[in-house]
């Protein structure tokens, strides 16, 4: 095995998650972050239960599931605040045995895994330090500079730094701009006593005032809206301006924790590889936030990242594998980067001549599959096929490239959840004669499938067998 860490770079929620996961594998990483202590601002504020996969093998789902609140679904309201149309998310235990949808407050996210990275023994927190240059070595591994003059040597390194990666600059990607940004207000709020509020996501299809509320944690609330043109953020937070915004939704009251313009940008980096360094999270993509996806993408990619280093820096696979990286996650991102702009436009563009034309395309949702899954299932696109995702077949068509429902079932007497048994590899999930067998890590086993979930999802995609990845995503299914 490689004496060398892999460097992680940016302490950030998909930062320290990759170091996590990285770390559950066996290997040594040091975890850089320019900034001495996490940034005081909320940022991310929605993850749905497929991201929460990713923190569950990082070990931190329950501790995540302790600061964060289940979410009703996503409401879109016209002008006169009448519900236009609901997408209702699951408050209970989903697909993956978890609310389909939580909200939280990302300092307590970022809490969360900065107290688990400081427990793993594994990982190595370095902070302050700012790295100025990566240089690959002839045997793969790559030179890490960081300011001041130190320099050090790592099996690969993840740039997970954010928006303004200096990692991504360095591999000389760039960002693709796949819709026009659009400039909103954030504001976050704390309300002395809880607000008399649907415990989910409004959206204000107004175009003349698109606005966007939700019940983050805690007593903690967020408004958002667009600025229009000229539009100022320190017009719009205004007392005599504001207040009238938010009593709609009984917020008037509400003490204003943090007001701040942002530009909502949707952008996918055109490369997310060179040699042995890669990029997850906002450094490979930004998106506007209509369908709540900005880390859900991100805890995504190192989710489905960790193994393919884990593997290939202990030898146990050609570097090759590291190709697939960007083949899945870019199309993936774009896909999702895409849909985010779509519902926001349709949800907040046009003029008043739109609102007909709204309530149309509300209706023919259910018409556009990759729509119709979010909305009523929050299921994220499937990854293409590609090396690692073998579509052929009608239930390769329907299953691989989706993740396996974290289900619940029954082994040697013992319930457990499926993520429990499926173990750190490849398994093979098959319907044998005598029921339904898993085959992980050289043992074979029955599984006594609960509630019945795993045996009706591969009926539902016509599958006697499927095979999962170390990241929960099915293989290939027949
Ligand atoms: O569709 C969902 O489940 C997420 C909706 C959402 C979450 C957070 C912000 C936002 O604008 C929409």
């Amino acid at each position: 095995m490689s004496q060398l860490p892999v460097v992680v770079v940016g302490a950030g929620p998909v930062g320290c998650t990759a170091a996590l996961l990285l770390a559950r594998r066996g290997i040594d990483v040091l975890l850089l972050e320019r900034r001495p202590a996490p940034p005081a601002v909320p940022r991310a504020v929605h993850l749905d239960d497929e991201a929460l996969r990713a923190l569950a093998d990082a070990g931190v789902a329950e501790e995540f599931l302790a600061v964060s609140r289940p979410m009703a679904g996503l409401r879109l309201l016209d002008a006169g605040h009448r519900v236009l149309a609901e997408f209702a998310r699951d408050p209970g235990a989903g697909r993956h045995g978890w609310p389909q949808a939580s909200m939280f407050h990302q300092p307590d996210l970022e809490a969360v895994l900065r107290a688990a990275v400081d427990r793993a023994p594994r990982v190595t927190l370095r902070a302050p330090a700012e790295v100025t240059g990566l240089t690959e070595r002839p045997d793969r591994s790559v030179t890490v500079a960081l300011a001041g003059g130190a320099r050090l040597d790592a099996a690969a390194v993840l740039g997970c730094d954010g928006a303004h990666s200096t990692v991504r600059r360095l591999t000389g990607a760039r960002m693709r701009t796949l819709a026009r940004p659009d400039r909103w207000l954030v504001v976050d709020l704390r309300a002395p006593s809880p607000l008399p509020v649907w415990p989910g996501v409004h959206q204000v299809c107004d175009p003349a005032r698109a606005a966007t509320f939700m019940p983050v944690s805690g007593d903690r609330y967020r408004f958002e809206t667009r600025l229009l043109d000229g539009g100022t953020a320190a017009a719009l937070t205004a007392p005599e301006v504001l207040r009238p915004l938010l009593a709609p939704f009984g917020a008037d009251g509400a003490e204003v924790v943090r007001a701040a313009e942002y530009v909502y940008r949707a952008q996918v980096a055109d490369r997310w590889r060179r040699g042995r360094v890669l990029l997850a999270g906002d450094a490979a993509h930004l998106t506007p936030p209509f369908v709540g996806q900005g880390l859900g993408l991100g805890l995504r990619d190192v989710h489905q990242l960790a193994w393919k280093v884990a593997a290939v820096v202990t030898g146990g696979a050609d570097d090759a594998l590291l190709d697939t990286h960007g083949a899945e996650r870019g199309p993936h991102a774009r896909a999702l980067v895409r849909m985010a702009a779509l519902v926001g436009g349709l949800m907040t563009g046009g003029g008043a001549g739109a609102v007909p034309v709204r309530r149309a395309v509300l209706a023919a949702v259910g018409r556009v599959p990759a729509l119709a899954a979010y909305a009523t299932d929050s299921r994220t696109p499937p990854l293409r096929r590609g090396p690692l995702v073998d579509r052929g077949g009608p239930a390769g068509r329907r299953l691989a490239g989706t993740l396996v429902p974290r289900a619940r079932v029954r082994v040697d007497g013992r319930e457990c959840r499926l993520d429990d048994v499926l173990g750190s590899g490849t398994a093979v999930l098959a319907l044998a004669p005598s029921g339904l067998t898993l085959t992980a890590g050289g043992r074979r086993a029955l599984l006594d499938d609960v509630d019945g979930a795993l045996t009706a999802w591969l009926g539902g995609g016509r599958a006697r067998w499927v095979v999962v990845r170390p990241d929960r995503v099915v293989r290939a299914a027949g």
